[in-house]
């Protein structure tokens, strides 16, 4: 099996290291544009095999996408990240056309591979690898329900001193500050998490997580790695292992919550076929009015991308 990673920067590069650590590709190739970056780092990481006791090949190449050729699954990490005071939004413009391109190149060489969209704006630029690709919605999605969750699990660890492990949830939406955590359907070792943590504590749980991007761009100066690499080779191993595993991911919705011709976050079922099922939660009317706020804002982001003409739907 074989795994391309485009973008050689800090989300990247924490991927394809993480998919090498869980020793079950044969190759993950590394693409970036600037000269030597992705060969520099594919190289420092079969240097790093011998310690940490994997087999995984990795390679790195400047822009030759003849090497990416028979990739099962593509992750698209090129593009901008942002910086303090900056929305994810505001990346559209130079993102868009990096996105188009590398998704043109990718089914040029892996006409089969499952795509996934890790760029900002994140929802946007996955419907942009779509248009760009031609190919089945099961097959383009994208990475961001796994990382939030992610940041509204690790905060509640916090709160409540327990592992992390321990905290199972579920959250919808774009990936920007009208995403929206489920409360209902958080639990923590199987307690729902109502019964653990106050209300006025969860709601600046919610709060924290739905700014969580932001707080580590203002921090650093750029933008998160770690976490979001992690996650995206968590969807990588869920596909090629088949494992069916339920995460929120960026899917293409027809319809399921009353929502149509948009990528949104949604619960879905990941295995060998990519989406292989999208979950439809009972929500309440509160968590359908957040959800629509949400899908508004990313519906208006998208018509941004169609009015630049960058890909023609
Ligand atoms: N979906 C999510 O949850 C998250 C998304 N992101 C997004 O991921 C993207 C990458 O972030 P970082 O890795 O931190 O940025 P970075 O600047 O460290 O790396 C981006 C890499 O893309 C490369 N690149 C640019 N144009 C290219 C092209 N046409 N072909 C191949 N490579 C190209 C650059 O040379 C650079 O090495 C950003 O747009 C960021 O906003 C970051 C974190 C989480
Ligand atoms: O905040 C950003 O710009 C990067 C990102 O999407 C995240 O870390 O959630």
């Amino acid at each position: 099996m074989k795994v391309t990673v485009v973008g050689a920067g800090n989300v990247g590069a924490t991927c394809a290291n993480v998919l090498a650590h869980r020793d079950f590709l044969q190759e993950v190739v590394l693409l970036d544009i600037k000269e030597g970056t992705a060969e520099g780092k594919a190289l420092d990481m079969w240097q790093q095999a011998p310690i940490d006791y994997y087999s995984t090949k990795t390679l790195g190449v400047t822009n030759d996408y003849a090497r990416t050729a028979n990739s099962d699954v593509v992750v698209i990490t090129s593009g901008l990240p942002r910086k303090p005071g900056m929305s994810r939004d505001d990346l559209i413009s130079t993102n868009a056309n990096i996105v188009k391109s590398v998704t043109e190149n990718i089914n040029k060489y892996s006409p089969d591979a499952i795509i996934i969209v890790v760029s900002n704006p994140l929802d946007v630029m996955t419907y942009c690898a779509f248009l760009a690709a031609k190919k089945d919605s099961n097959k383009v999605f994208g990475m961001a329900g796994i990382l939030d969750t992610a940041r509204y699990r690790a905060f509640l660890a916090d709160e409540i001193g327990c592992s992390p492990k321990d905290i199972q949830a579920i959250l919808m939406g774009g990936h920007g500050d009208t995403m929206v955590p489920l409360p209902r359907y958080t639990t923590v070792g199987g307690i729902p998490v109502t019964e653990l943590v106050a209300g006025d504590k969860l709601e600046a749980i919610i709060q924290r997580t739905k700014v969580g991007g932001g707080e580590i761009v203002n921090l650093l100066g750029t933008s998160a790695w770690y976490a979001p690499g992690a996650a995206a080779a968590q969807m990588v191993e869920a596909i090629l292992k088949d494992e069916k595993r339920i995460f929120p991911c960026c899917a293409w919705l027809t319809g399921e919550y009353g929502l149509k011709d948009i990528y949104l976050g949604v619960p879905v079922v990941l295995g060998k076929n990519g989406i292989e099922k999208i979950i439809e939660l009972q929500l309440n009317d509160d968590e359908k009015a957040l959800l629509s706020t949400s899908a508004n804002h990313v519906k208006e982001v998208m018509d941004v991308l169609d009015n630049m003409k960058v890909v023609s739907a």
